[in-house]
């Protein structure tokens, strides 16, 4: 460990400038538009939820851009240069794989470029269960109802029908709808459920299999688009899909953001601290979580670059989530009167030191070791002190 004593950081738990009471009014607001898109009330650019011959159990797949764009969102030229590349390929009716480390900013890249159209959205993650039918649907039981025939005066009869019901999953929803699918670590599932992504992607013809009767095919929707995620160094419970499909697809590779962004996706994710001379002490009664302080963009700084020189020192993908999380930490951490490593300065704020940044990324980095060369958790700390 660099026994650099006098590189204390300062952590303030003071007044918010992030407003936690604005971050509370914009999830009340997406969390009233998540459920009128449950409802099927879509706005202008979405459509309310169809499902052939059956009401409206396709539906529920559908949401409208603005619910599932992703809050905060940093729009730096790095983030943004990314999106117009995505949303460029899209124009040009090309199915899009984001291919990147984890925690880099797949899918909110994906998300953002996906609300960006204006179109519906449908949102899957990929996963070993997801077979065929999870996709595109299936019977679901049968539906009984009764038909009454009347043949004299007086006289009736009553018949009672069941007839199978199928259900629309949400590939069949998306290129019905127009939507823009997102289909997020697609590779986790089994490669033979894509097949019918084949026939979608060059025929613009859906094949339900299973499916009886004429509407076996769906005709796919002009406006119908995807964006696949995938992640680029991740072997355990990945399947290599088939190379006709990837031959279709574009492969966009998403690396890890520049400093500034990434320190800008921080700072967005937690409480960022007044440090104005005249700003007044928080009494911190809008916070959800009054054990949470808030952070200076020195910390933030200090967060960012610890990261970033892990991601270069440590034998497994250090991403921008891992800053978020330990920057949410040691906003904790940090301000705790009476841990050893937090120390109360008189102006009310905290230090932030090696111990503490220490013991933060050991916990937010110490799931990853199973396979790498560092065998326990001692080790893993100590390579992070190291670096500090
Ligand atoms: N432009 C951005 N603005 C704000 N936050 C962002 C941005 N990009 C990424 N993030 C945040 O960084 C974290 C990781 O991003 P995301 O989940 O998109 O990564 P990912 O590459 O999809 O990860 P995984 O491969 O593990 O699924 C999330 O907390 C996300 O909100």
């Amino acid at each position: 460990m660099a026994e650099d004593t006098s590189r204390k950081r300062k952590v303030r738990g003071r007044k918010i400038r992030g407003d936690r009471e604005q971050k509370k009014r914009r999830r009340a607001r997406k969390e009233l538009a998540r459920k009128a898109s449950r409802n099927g009330n879509h706005d202008e650019a979405g459509t309310a939820a169809t499902s052939e011959s059956t009401g409206d159990e396709g539906g529920g797949h559908l949401e409208s851009p603005e619910t599932v764009a992703p809050e905060p969102f940093v729009e730096t030229d790095a983030v943004e240069s990314l999106r117009e590349r995505i949303t460029g390929w899209l124009a040009a009716d090309q199915p899009v794989h984001l291919i990147g480390p984890t925690g880099c900013g797949k899918t909110a890249l994906a998300l953002s470029a996906a609300a960006a159209r204006g179109r519906p959205v449908v949102h899957i993650n990929g996963d070993e269960a997801v077979d065929t039918a999870t996709l595109v649907g299936t019977y679901a039981g049968g539906e009984r109802y009764e038909e009454r025939d009347e043949f004299v005066s007086g006289v009736s009869k009553k018949t009672q029908i069941v007839r199978d019901r199928w259900v629309d999953n949400p590939l069949s929803a998306a290129v019905r709808e127009g939507a823009t699918l997102v289909y997020n670590e697609f590779s986790r599932s089994d490669p033979a459920a894509h097949n019918v992504l084949l026939s979608v992607f060059e025929e613009g013809v859906l094949e339900r299999p299973g499916k009886r009767g004429r509407e076996r095919t769906i005709d796919v929707h002009p406006e119908f688009r995807a964006i696949l995620t995938s992640n680029d160094a991740e072997y355990a419970g990945v399947h290599r899909q088939q190379d006709a499909l990837l031959d279709r697809v574009v492969g966009v590779h998403v690396g890890h953001y520049d400093a500034e962004t990434e320190r800008e996706i921080v700072r967005t994710h937690v409480d960022v601290a007044d440090t104005r001379d005249d700003a007044e002490p928080s009494d911190s009664g809008d916070s959800n979580n009054d054990e949470r302080g808030a952070l200076d963009p020195e910390a933030i700084g200090t967060v960012v670059e610890t990261t970033r020189t892990l991601r270069e020192e440590l034998p497994f993908v250090v991403g921008t989530r891992a800053a978020i999380t330990a920057a949410k930490g040691i906003a904790v951490f940090g301000t705790q009167a009476g841990t050893e490593s937090a120390q109360q300065r008189t102006d009310g704020g905290h230090t932030l030191d090696d111990e503490l940044l220490a013991d933060v990324f050991t916990d937010v980095l110490g799931s990853k070791l199973a396979g790498t060369e560092i065998d326990d958790v001692s080790t893993l700390r100590e390579r992070i002190t190291d670096t500090l």
